[in-house]
């Protein structure tokens, strides 16, 4: 009873003095500079909170909840006290621990992005939380460092029991919803762990040999793994996979996770990783045993509902902001709009998904001229890694085919080639060997290269959703992009649609004498929607 007035009273605080959804700060959850805690201590004005080495030192013991509230009620009063500038310019702002700072420096990771700086210190404060924030942000850094400043050896020293080499058991689960995605970010953690930490991570993931995973589960014992939902699922079931001691449960590309195809896969993950078994499934003690983190460029209002189902008072995280869930209703968007207010759902997911330097052109054509227009473009733009998109599988052999025949180097990926071919692909695609990917909605999530500076719809995607990841493969991490949809003359409502939704200019465009063209009444059209 007792817990439930205190739940009741903290979101009644919150809504009282929230009242417009107001963003958190950095220091406003509890994390303050080495600066601001000196200043702060001499003028004795504000009571210091805990900064997230000082929470990193107490993460050994069993959670409390208790004390996860009280942590909600100072968020709210913080909140009045101070504002905070966001971007930290180092790592070494945020809290972690000084080897990993060494790690990431040697990897070539000076700066932290905005999304990281804002979640490194949350997630460090034991806040459960949904991370947003637009396509080659660094999400997946913005999760992975504070795991790492907890778990395996890059870890601040002496908060938990395993100094004597004792094994702890699973720590952290990473459920990814494609192989590829979850390859990719086995790969970032043993970036940041270096060669001879690799064996702390373990890959779970579809398509690869069970049995095998199974043996370097016992045999490596590591303290994270990253898989997709149905392998995870299915060695939790056998036995062979024990994380109910797990600390983190992080779901990345979570709106994809939470769709119907991965339904039964993610209520076992959600009802098992991270729950001691001995407590009442029910209970709310059961569900702060473990830290959920969310992740996703877009984040419909099921997102939110499942965060307040499955989390402890969880916060959305985005680069420039750190809002209480508590204060979203379902009728409100969940970032900040930059299309009309009276727009569609989708757009409410899908707003600010999308890195703000890329270029949006439509070229309309006939269905049989539609990869002669692909060709066109890539010349006129000399682009050098393009990953062009289409619906249905069976098309793509037929486009690369095209594209070869006129001398230019394609390759198809889809879900249907075993796992080897998928890899080598990739490889030959990432290493410049071939210049267009021809895929489906397989790449369209979380895919990586860093390189690629032209995306095209050769079909239209379903929704703006499906455009924001598509179109995210490019202009990744500040890098320049361009998305390129042919489509037909019917079609062309689709497009003016998903401009709306999204809130960017999409202009009509044509090629000449190997140019890009962008017509005048869209040139007006793109700068009245910017
Ligand atoms: N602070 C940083 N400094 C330099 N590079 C970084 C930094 N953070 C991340 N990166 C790199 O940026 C790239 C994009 O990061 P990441 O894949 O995590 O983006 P994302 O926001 O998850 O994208 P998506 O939504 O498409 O999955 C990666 O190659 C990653 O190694």
């Amino acid at each position: 009873t007792s817990r439930s007035v205190l739940l009741h009273t903290g979101v009644k605080c919150m809504s009282q003095v929230e009242p417009n959804h107001g963003s958190l700060t950095l220091s406003s959850i509890g994390f303050q500079t080495e600066t601001e805690a000196e200043n702060r201590s001499k003028s004795n004005k504000v009571k210091s909170f805990g900064s997230p080495s000082e929470n990193l030192k107490s993460k050994g013991k069993p959670f409390d909840t208790n004390e996860k509230k009280k942590k909600a009620f100072r968020v709210v009063e913080k909140q009045q006290m101070e504002f905070a500038p966001f971007a930290a310019k180092s790592f070494s702002e945020l809290g972690l621990p000084h080897v990993l700072i060494e790690r990431l420096e040697k990897e070539g990771f000076t700066v932290p992005t905005e999304v990281q700086s804002a979640a490194v210190p949350s997630i460090l404060n034991n806040r459960d939380v949904i991370i947003q924030s637009y396509t080659g942000s660094g999400k997946t850094l913005a999760y992975l460092l504070p795991i790492l400043s907890v778990v395996g050896p890059l870890r601040v020293k002496g908060d938990d029991g395993d100094e004597n080499g004792k094994k702890l058991g699973i720590e952290a689960v990473i459920v990814a919803p494609s192989r590829e995605l979850g390859m990719q970010i086995v790969r970032e953690f043993e970036k940041v762990l270096g060669m001879d930490n690799k064996r702390v991570v373990q890959q779970l993931v579809g398509g690869a040999n069970r049995t095998r995973q199974e043996d370097a589960l016992k045999k490596n014992k590591p303290a994270i793994v990253v898989g997709t939902p149905g392998r995870i699922a299915e060695l939790s079931a056998s036995g062979k996979l024990r994380t109910h001691g797990c600390r983190y449960l992080v779901l990345d590309e979570v709106d994809e996770l939470l769709s119907f195809n991965f339904r039964e896969d993610m209520h076992r993950i959600l009802e098992h990783v991270g729950r001691r078994s001995s407590a009442d499934p029910s209970s709310n003690s059961a569900k702060s045993e473990r830290q959920l983190i969310m992740v996703s460029a877009t984040v419909p209002f099921s997102v939110v509902r499942a965060a307040r189902s499955w989390g402890c008072d969880p916060l959305l995280v985005q680069a420039k902001k750190i809002v209480p869930l508590e204060t979203f209703s379902p009728s409100e968007p969940v970032t900040l709009s930059r299309s009309s207010p009276s727009s569609a759902m989708p757009s409410q997911a899908a707003v600010e998904s999308l890195p703000p330097a890329l270029k949006h052109y439509f070229c309309v054509t006939r269905l049989q001229h539609k990869v002669d227009v692909l060709r066109r473009c890539i010349h006129a733009l000399d682009a050098k890694f393009v990953i062009a998109f289409m619906n249905h599988t069976k098309q793509l052999k037929d486009v690369v085919f095209k594209l070869e025949a006129r001398g230019m180097k394609a390759v198809e990926l889809h879900g249907d080639l075993g796992k080897l071919a998928r890899s080598t692909t990739l490889k030959k695609f990432k290493n410049g060997e071939v210049r267009v990917l021809v895929t489906n909605e397989l790449s369209a999530r979380g895919l990586d290269v860093a390189e690629c500076d032209l995306v095209v719809n050769l079909d239209l995607p379903t929704d703006s959703i499906h455009y924001a990841h598509r179109a995210g493969r490019t202009g990744r991490l500040g890098r320049n992009g361009t998305v390129l949809t042919i489509c037909e003359e019917p079609e062309v409502f689709v497009v003016k649609k998903l401009q709306k939704q999204l809130g960017i200019p999409i202009a009509s465009c044509d090629f000449s004498e190997g140019k890009l063209l962008v017509t005048e009444e869209e040139k007006t059209l793109s700068t009245s929607t910017s």
